[in-house]
């Protein structure tokens, strides 16, 4: 936890790897930081290496870890993915926008959040297709 009551450290998630919080509120909007498949042992979903360190992606696995790991930390600040009204999403290949566009409309339809998708160079570890950050609309009267 931190001293700050709108600022989440989420138990049981993995760690953030730098000193911001998982989850942020500022008044009735709840925003998530970069999410990946991380799991809290380090390992990701989605990525597997063997012995001679040839690694297996798979772009379907990680955004669908990537969306249910942002259901926890929207959890822990009262909320649910149905109250997500933005997303940005981040790939180091365009080349996986299929398959992550398949996963993401198992969890989301016209009828929900805005959103954009970008690639980047990188993301935080070499086994990393996706990240996605958002923000939710969580009322705080809302929240019990
Ligand atoms: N959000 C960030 C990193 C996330 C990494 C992960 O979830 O594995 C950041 O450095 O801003």
């Amino acid at each position: 936890m931190t001293d700050d009551p709108d600022a989440l450290l989420v138990t049981g998630k993995a760690a953030p790897r730098g000193r911001f919080p998982h989850v942020r509120r500022a008044g009735d909007f709840v925003f998530v930081s970069g999410t990946s498949s991380r799991r809290p042992d380090g390992s990701f979903a989605g990525a597997t290496a063997d012995a001679m360190g040839t690694t297996s992606l798979d772009i379907r696995e990680q955004t669908k870890a990537v969306i249910e790991n942002i259901r926890d930390l929207l959890a822990a600040a009262g909320g649910d993915l149905t109250d997500v009204v933005n997303v940005t999403g981040y790939l180091v290949n365009m080349n996986d926008f299929g398959g992550y566009n398949e996963v993401y409309g198992q969890y989301f339809d016209e009828s929900g959040p805005a959103r954009t998708t970008v690639a980047v160079h990188q993301l935080p570890h070499p086994h990393l297709l996706i990240e996605i950050a958002c923000t939710a609309y969580i009322p705080r009267r809302s929240v019990t």
